[in-house]
């Protein structure tokens, strides 16, 4: 593995996933396409939807510039889809960087002196910029303006340089990580949250419209099931569904083409994946549902510590299928029903004896 200690993206693993959040390259190819346009087209977040469509509706009655808007969320779940949005529904241009892209506070003023009156500037990964870029940005989203230094060490001057007004829209994972002097710059924070089900739903249906592939409702709920509760996967899930109606069947989707594809790609009907079913099915086998420990975790299910705590365990903790305890990690309830095993009865520390083996995949 070749990680800088800057980065704080999950492990290699994490971007093979067919159910991991990240984009991948063929993500990257194709979201374009799927991206919704404007608000009214942008599914779910009802809260985030209806605070957005109030700021521009007051700054474009005022014909004023928006607000600055810090979108924060999990991957996958429509932080720059948004950001194009707030663009549309500004009629303004938008600019995108990154975070990581600016490493020195002269990239920044270079980006911020080019752009336009009204312009959007989209920084993606807005936690991840350097500190004195940080500190320029400050002073440009407060008063449109920046102090560009000249020189070095004495004889080093400040020339102001004003700006036009702009609206900033910055969109972290990580919204924790934000220095309280920036997040407190925002006029707005909008806050995603994980997709329900029957949002996701209507996720799949418009995006195979748009990929001219025909489903059903029961076929797309299926996908919206196992989508983990993010628009991302649900996308991905519908193309390799797609791909397995194509090949084995008339290419139309419903409920039993989508198990049985599903069943292929091994993402059950939870959207666990085999990465996430190992980790659980060591738990609950061999060590009688914990409390054991991390790494003598790891070494059970044969991968990396990092591996198990930071790409299988927070969606098997955000299911309830987990709990991370002082003691080690402890299987729930539900992880052994998930499963199909019975819990042991509780001499602490016993080991269980697994009874039938449900059918995870439901087809
Ligand atoms: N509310 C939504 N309605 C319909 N599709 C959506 C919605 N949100 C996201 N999507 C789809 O999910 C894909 C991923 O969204 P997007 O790239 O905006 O996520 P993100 O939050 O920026 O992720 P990352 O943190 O990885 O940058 C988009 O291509 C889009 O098609
Ligand atoms: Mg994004």
């Amino acid at each position: 593995m070749n990680r800088d200690d800057t980065t704080d993206e999950a492990p290699d693993t994490e971007a093979d996933r067919l159910v991991g959040a990240s984009a991948d390259r063929e993500d990257q190819a194709v979201e374009a396409a799927l991206r919704p346009k404007d608000l009214d087209e942008f599914i779910g977040q009802e809260k985030v939807r209806e605070q957005l469509d109030l700021v521009l509706r007051a700054a474009r009655a005022r014909g004023a510039t928006a607000d600055h808007v810090l979108l924060s969320g999990a991957p996958g779940l429509g932080k720059t889809t948004l950001s194009m949005i707030i663009a549309a529904e500004m009629e303004a241009p938008i600019r995108i960087t990154s975070g990581p892209a600016i490493q020195h506070a002269g990239d920044l003023a270079s980006i911020l002196s080019s752009l336009q009156e009204g312009e959007v500037l989209f920084l993606d990964e807005i936690h991840r910029m350097s500190r004195p870029a940080e500190e320029m940005l400050y002073m440009a989203m407060e008063d449109f303006r920046v102090d560009v230094i000249v020189g070095k060490g004495p004889g080093a001057t400040a020339i102001p340089l004003e700006l036009p007004p702009f609206t900033l829209v910055g969109a972290t994972t990580r919204a924790g990580l934000l220095p309280p002097p920036l997040r407190d710059r925002f006029g707005f924070t909008a806050h995603m949250e994980f997709y329900e089900p029957a949002e996701l739903e209507r996720v799949v249906h418009r995006s195979a419209g748009l990929l001219d592939v025909e489903i059903d409702t029961a076929g797309a709920a299926e996908i919206a099931g196992r989508s983990r509760g993010t628009p991302r996967i649900a996308n991905r899930l519908l193309r390799r569904v797609r791909d397995y109606a194509q090949v084995k069947a008339d290419g139309v989707i419903d409920r039993e083409i989508a198990r049985a594809a599903l069943r292929v790609y091994e993402v059950d009907a939870r959207g666990l994946d085999r990465l996430d079913r190992g980790v659980l099915e060591a738990l609950l086998k061999l060590f009688g549902g914990g409390p054991v420990g991390l790494s003598t975790l790891a070494v059970a299910v044969g991968e990396e510590r990092e591996t198990v705590e930071e790409v299988a365990e927070p969606f098997l903790v955000r299911e309830g299928l987990l709990a991370r305890t002082p003691r080690g990690r402890v299987a729930t309830p539900a992880a052994w029903a998930h499963l199909g095993l019975t819990a042991p009865e509780r001499a602490p520390g016993g080991f269980a004896g697994g009874i039938g083996q449900q059918d995870l995949f439901g087809a």
